[in-house]
């Protein structure tokens, strides 16, 4: 997509991993066996957790009436027997604060696991954006393990996979975290212990070790045989799916990147994903136009620069030169209409997906001339040719009619009648030259 688009937040999501920009999922789930509370709850593993909370979501889904699917409605359900644990809890709180108008709950779950697997050196799944939230709670219908094989068959078809593809994503899904003691005391006996509050017992390697006969898998030789799900499933089909997994991790690795993308992207029929989103190569950040007091406008903000390339790799940001050039809101260009964007430390930041660089910007824009788009010049040599970045043709739009002015706005605490005191502030371009402060 070009930008500015209402995808921008979760692409910023997807692609700023640590650092400067990020948003903190990624810290949340590094390393990969991160627990809940920075660390302060052993045995547990937010990767495992948020994925069992995504299965947990989608797994209502109807494909008949279309109805259910990854909604976020889970975090109306937690109370439910089927949905035993504090890890749907944990989740749900962990997301809640990244949620804004452009960044759906559902969204940020799916994001949350592609990013978690990707970060355990699982599987690559294409994020596509666009879930919608429910309001409240579906119908019931995630499988339990007390469940027969019929059962759980039938569930699997209800959610839109049939019985192969049920081995296979209960497989992948069983490869990270295990089961918890202080959760399913009918699986589990005797493993809490000082060092394992929760009496955690891992899946481990799931296909390999269920093969060569040295699973630990609770759900396969657990001493409750009612509760063995996993061993009735990997067995339904003769143990061909999981024999083909055990010979082939890359193999495995694959059936795996296509089913957890096709459960992430169940969703309810009135709800249309857009593309997969790929980390833009320029893009602008928090680009702000502050009024200030001696009548001038100040372009503060940051460009990013983004790249899959050994020169992209070995950079160093500081010598790198990244030059904006601007139009004016007549159209005109001029020499003078231009500003360098710098490198500093703290705009140092990491990208799963390749190698990532920060610029500042800090530009007097002439009040009576404006600003109606720009384009990037920049190179990862000192002195290397420079590419001109564009934004697919037309320059980055920047508008200068109507600007949020943040240092002039505020807002107080929500009140007893849930609302908001705020005071909004904007600058008005009522003639080509007097900007005008107005207060909402
Ligand atoms: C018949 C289907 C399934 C049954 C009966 C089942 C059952 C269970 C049970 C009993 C646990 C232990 C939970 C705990 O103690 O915290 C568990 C863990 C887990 N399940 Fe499943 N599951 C099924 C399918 C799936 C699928 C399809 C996925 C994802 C693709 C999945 C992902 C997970 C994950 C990641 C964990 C580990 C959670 C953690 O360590 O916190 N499960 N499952």
């Amino acid at each position: 997509y070009t930008w500015p688009s209402p995808f921008d937040a979760l692409e910023d999501a997807y692609t700023v991993s640590s650092g400067f920009g990020s948003s903190g999922i990624v810290d949340e789930v590094t390393p990969c066996s991160q627990s809940p509370g920075s660390g302060s709850a052993p045995g547990r593993q937010n990767t495992a957790e948020w994925l069992r909370t995504a299965y947990h979501d989608m797994a209502t889904y109807n494909s008949t009436t279309g109805l259910g699917g990854l909604d976020g409605s889970i975090g109306f359900e937690t109370n439910r027997p089927e949905n035993v644990g504090s890890a749907f809890n944990t989740t749900v709180s962990f997301f809640a604060p990244l949620q804004t108008a452009q960044t759906s709950f559902s969204d940020l779950l799916a994001l949350g696991v592609i990013l978690a697997i990707k970060n355990c050196a699982g599987p690559s799944v294409a994020f596509r954006p666009g879930r919608i939230d429910a309001t409240e709670a579906g119908p019931p219908g995630v499988p339990q393990p007390q469940e027969s094989l019929q059962t759980h068959i039938a569930e699997f078809a209800r959610q839109g996979f049939n019985a192969t593809e049920m081995i296979a994503l209960v497989a992948c899904g069983h490869t990270v975290g295990g089961v918890h003691e202080v959760d399913f005391p009918q699986s589990i006996q005797g493993a809490i212990t000082p060092d394992n509050p929760d009496g955690v017992v891992h899946f481990d390697n799931i296909a390999t070790q269920y093969i060569n006969g040295s699973t630990v898998d609770q759900l396969v030789v657990g001493f409750n045989h009612t509760t063995n799900s996993d061993a009735a499933i990997f067995a339904s089909d003769g143990n061909q799916t999981m024999l083909g997994f055990a010979q082939s991790n890359d193999d495995f690795l694959s059936r795996c990147g296509d089913l957890l993308g096709r459960m992430l992207n169940t969703v309810p029929a009135s709800v249309e994903l857009g593309d997969a989103i790929e980390p833009l190569p320029v893009k602008p950040y928090q680009l702000s136009l502050v009024f200030n007091a001696t009548g001038g406008l100040q372009l503060t903000g940051n460009i990013r620069i983004f790249g899959t390339s050994a020169a992209a790799a070995a950079t160093n940001p500081a010598d790198m030169p990244v030059q904006l050039l601007w139009t004016d809101r007549h159209g005109e260009t001029s020499p003078s209409y231009s500003t360098t964007a710098t490198w500093g430390s703290f705009l140092e930041a990491t990208s799963l997906f390749g190698s990532i660089q920060f610029f500042d910007i800090n530009a007097f824009i002439d009040p009576s001339a404006g600003i109606s788009s720009f384009v990037v010049d920049w190179a990862y040599d000192a002195d290397g040719p420079l590419t001109k970045s564009d934004n697919g043709g037309g320059g980055f739009p920047f508008q200068d009619v109507v600007i949020f002015q943040r240092v002039n706005s505020c807002h107080g605490a929500v009140n007893e009648n849930s609302t908001i005191n705020a005071v909004v502030c904007i600058c008005l371009r009522i003639s080509s030259h007097t900007p005008e402060l107005l207060r909402l």
